[in-house]
């Protein structure tokens, strides 16, 4: 966990950290192309719930989709497998910037006061790919006790003995919920949950490897590890973390249960 955890802790009430999976709000498939109704559906729940009062203090997370896990795959570029070359990390972190430009405006064409954080800027993995992510969390904080809706986003990120590395929007859930001390985080993906083996979806998970035969890696091109590294990084939360799909949106916002509960 980050180094500056709790930071965020004193300014008001808990957030709600919400990661809009880049599976959701882009073509997966198709390089650079955002699924414009989902992207439209998501931001149209999340506008509703702050101008109605259920969440007062929000942080977003969206993922790669087919803007950075196409550049990062192409570039060879994973959360193990960094990179030197400078094209290499300029294409990663611009498709990045770009989705999250795309994210911002239409948060924007509905009141959400959205602000960028871009995580190449902030964060580092000091120890090299095995070690902690360090992701300092005073800009976030501070947006947040501003009246700002953070926009955070899967990313580029320095890492010690192997240039530039990926940081999954999972990762920074994590870091987020653990050090601002969230009350809520909640995973939006295309799956309406953690699927069993029948395709079910589980309704609450406390044990990785209790539900580990039946998680796996994306179905699209995916280098930070699909369901899988989801579910073993949402375990180690100490806020409860649903992971669900467009339909679960608005009722996880809302506070009910919403998909698979993870803690
Ligand atoms: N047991 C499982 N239950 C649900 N989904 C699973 C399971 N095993 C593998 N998956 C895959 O995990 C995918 C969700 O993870 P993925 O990382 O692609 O989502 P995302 O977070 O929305 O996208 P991104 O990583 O671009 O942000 C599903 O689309 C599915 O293909
Ligand atoms: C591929 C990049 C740059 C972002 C990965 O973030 P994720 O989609 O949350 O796994």
């Amino acid at each position: 966990m980050s180094a500056d955890a709790g930071a965020g802790e004193a300014d008001g009430d808990p957030p709600v950290v919400l990661k809009l999976g880049g599976s959701l709000i882009t073509e997966k498939d198709r390089p650079e192309t955002l699924d414009e109704a989902a992207l439209a559906a998501a931001c149209d729940a999340v506008a509703d719930a702050l101008a109605d009062g259920t969440v007062e203090r929000l942080v977003v997370v969206h993922g790669g989709g087919s803007f950075g896990h196409h550049h990062a795959s192409e570039h060879g570029v994973s959360t193990s497998a960094g990179t030197r070359d400078p094209a290499a990390v300029t294409d990663v972190h611009g498709a990045m910037t770009a989705l999250n430009r795309a994210v911002l405006d239409r948060l924007h064409d509905r009141d959400v006061p959205a602000a960028p954080v871009h995580p190449l800027s902030l964060a580092a993995r000091p120890e090299g790919v095995d070690g902690a992510l360090d992701l300092p969390l005073s800009s976030t904080a501070t947006l947040l006790g501003e009246g700002f809706v953070p926009v955070l986003h899967g990313d580029g990120v320095a890492t010690a003995g192997a240039g530039v590395t990926v940081v999954s929007g999972d990762e920074l859930v994590v870091e987020l919920a653990a050090g601002l001390g969230a009350r809520r985080v909640g995973v939006c993906s295309t799956v309406p949950g953690v699927l069993d083996g029948d395709g079910d979806v589980i309704p609450a998970i406390d044990d990785f490897e209790a539900v580990a035969d039946a998680l796996g890696a994306s179905d699209a091109t995916d280098v930070s590890g699909g369901m899988a590294a989801k579910v073993r990084e949402l375990l180690a939360l100490d806020a409860p973390a649903h992971v669900f799909g467009a339909e679960g949106l608005a009722p996880f916002l809302r506070g009910e249960d919403a998909g698979t509960r993870i803690d």
